[in-house]
């Protein structure tokens, strides 16, 4: 059996900060999981420094089910984005090995390729709805056949998803959480302009996205999906917080509008009963926050019983080793629905080398035995650990809101 005999936690920040886990076995065939939780990282990596890797050295590094039972029941106090996402990274790191060892790329052994590639979804932003639909135009004439949309609002400094750097969107600015400001109206006045904008210049046949970011009630949501089923958007994500999952009862109720929610769950109870329900039409959570590749298709698996599909987050905060994992995960599953791919920059790729390719705007996980993914140490030691938070929001009148 590959007995783990090492496993380490490597901090790096090529521009921003990731968290990677590296399990060592003794025949040095190694894995490599993503923990990066942004704003929480060093969180994660003591998680696992601390109270994982001491219980993993001496396992059997095949034993991928046996060892998140372990580290989920294990710990006691269960859930929450910490611990799943220590558990995601040893879950993803274990499942790397077993490739490795079966000389397979993982997707073959999560059932082999449902599809030949998996359709993604970029990012184009803007400070007015003209600089957005241009940035969406260079997109589409990338291949994209899925472009979120995302635009500044007028009267308002910041909102969410238009970035001072266009193409390597990084929230989290700042050594100490930023402070903006909301205010639903103005926002809820320019997005329906920004459909009809978008559909003029693009036409019907690329998918419109748009994440609203957990700022909007339930019935402020149904009221925007209603203004936009005309312009057939692909989905609304994040319309309203999604603790209380009975809040989608409400806008379900007012729309036929999409809805994609989930980047932030981190087990399958943040989410049965939206699926169970029909509430949403994509579920977002992804490998590195939700228990790993194993948790995933368990989530994929109910999901595809309530014929939810799936809408993986992948941000540049998820490292290549998430983007990779999430690929294999995509090509397998039956209810694969699309991909985020905001690239990562030049300086984070040199340092999470990887197989997975993009092309027509759809990407591959290729065919390297296990994630084919890797991490150059020497390199990733250059990148000092940097503080940094996500910002806060506020409404104009002080109170606290969602960022
Ligand atoms: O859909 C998305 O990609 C966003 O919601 C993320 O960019 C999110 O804001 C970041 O991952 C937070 O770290
Ligand atoms: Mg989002």
């Amino acid at each position: 059996m590959p007995k783990i005999i090492d496993a380490k936690v490597i901090v790096t920040s090529p521009g921003r900060n990731f968290v990677t886990l590296k399990i060592i076995t003794e025949d040095g065939v190694y894995g490599l999981g993503d923990a990066t939780l942004n704003g929480r990282e060093l969180s994660v990596a003591s998680y696992l420094q601390d109270h994982v890797i001491p219980c993993l050295i001496g396992r059997d590094a095949h034993r991928i089910e046996d060892i998140w039972q372990y580290l989920y029941k294990g710990a006691y106090w269960r859930r929450g984005p910490v611990t799943m996402s220590a558990i995601a990274a040893v879950d993803t790191a274990l499942w790397d090995i077993k490739g490795k060892l079966a000389g397979l790329p993982v997707y073959q052994l999560l059932g082999g390729a449902s599809r030949e590639s998996v359709m993604v979804y970029g990012h184009a932003n803007g400070t007015t709805i003209e600089d957005t639909v241009k940035t969406a135009l260079e997109y589409q004439a990338q291949g994209y056949k899925a472009i979120r949309i995302q635009c500044g609002v007028p009267g308002m400094a910041s909102t969410y998803g238009v970035s001072k750097d266009k193409y390597f969107y990084e929230p989290a600015d700042a050594d100490l959480p930023t402070e903006n400001v909301w205010n639903t109206s103005k926002y809820l006045r320019i997005v329906p302009e920004l459909f009809k904008a978008a559909r003029e210049a693009l036409g019907w046949d690329v998918h419109l996205l748009h994440d609203i970011h957990h700022r909007l009630t339930p019935i402020e949501a149904g009221r925007l999906g209603k203004d936009l089923e005309q312009y057939r958007p692909f989905w609304l994500e994040d319309a309203t917080p999604a603790e209380n999952q009975e809040a989608f009862k409400l806008i379900r109720q007012h729309t036929t509008t999409p809805l994609a929610v989930g980047e932030i769950f981190n087990s399958i109870h943040d989410c049965r009963e939206l699926i169970e329900n029909q509430l949403i039409d994509y579920i977002r959570a992804t490998v590195v926050h939700a228990g790993g590749i194993s948790h995933l298709r368990k989530i994929a698996n109910l999901a595809d019983l309530y014929q939810v599909r799936t809408g993986c987050h992948g941000a540049t905060d998820l490292s290549p080793v998430c983007m990779a994992a999430a690929l294999h995960f995509d090509l397998s599953i039956p209810n694969f629905g699309v991909q985020e791919y905001m690239r990562h920059t030049p300086e984070t790729d040199a340092v999470f080398p990887h197989a997975y390719t993009f092309a027509d705007g759809a990407m591959h996980p290729g065919e390297a035995p296990g994630l084919g993914v890797d991490i150059d140490e020497e390199l990733a030691a250059k990148y000092e650990y940097n503080r940094a938070f996500l910002p806060v929001n506020r409404l104009e009148d002080g109170t606290m809101f969602n960022w």
